[in-house]
């Protein structure tokens, strides 16, 4: 790691960089075999207020609801897991989530859009967009639009970051 002329460490996370690894890394708790997504909730403070990954509702098991992606419906993930967004949505504590940006690995469907709309947040910052045009992805896009939310994609400044989880030596 280089030092600038006052000694000062280069080559750190920016802020962009460090919300979106809080969100990849909420998302590496998701039991989703296919898709695993996080979402981090950021103020104008640059704290995060919620983090969020896609799961199944509170007490409702991992092991005995389905993880399917086909055939009947009620056999599937779809209508009984909880995207990202809303759980970090519905993680944060008791504050005002107006003006904040969330950070997500997946750009939001049209459910959480609403939420995001609605609870004020005014920008969504994403990684992959592996839905663009389906419909979902277009209606979120349409009401985001409308709501004056700001979608940006991010091209992060590295493409990993390593993190040790035991002492070196
Ligand atoms: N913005 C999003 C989009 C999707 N999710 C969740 C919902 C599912 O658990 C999974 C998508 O599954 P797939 O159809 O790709 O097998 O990701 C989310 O949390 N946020
Ligand atoms: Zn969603």
């Amino acid at each position: 790691m280089t030092e600038t002329s006052t000694g000062k460490r280069t080559g750190y996370l920016s802020w962009d960089d460090y919300f979106m690894a809080v969100a990849l890394l909420s998302a590496q708790r998701s039991k989703d075999p296919n898709t695993q997504v996080g979402a981090c909730i950021v103020n104008a403070q640059k704290h995060i207020v919620g983090v969020g990954y896609n799961g199944f509702p509170t007490g409702c098991s991992d092991d005995t609801l389905p993880w399917c992606r086909e055939g009947a419906f009620l056999d599937t993930k779809y209508p009984y897991v909880c995207h990202a967004e809303l759980n970090a949505v519905l993680n944060s504590g008791p504050g005002n989530l107006t003006g904040c940006s969330i950070y997500t690995a997946l750009f939001p469907c049209n459910e959480c859009a609403k939420v995001i709309i609605q609870v004020g947040i005014r920008e969504v910052v994403f990684l992959s967009d592996k839905y663009a045009g389906t419909d979902s992805v277009r209606a979120s896009r349409r009401m985001f639009d409308q709501a004056g939310v700001v979608c940006r994609q991010l091209i992060p400044a590295s493409s990993t970051i390593s993190i040790r989880l035991t002492e070196n030596g």
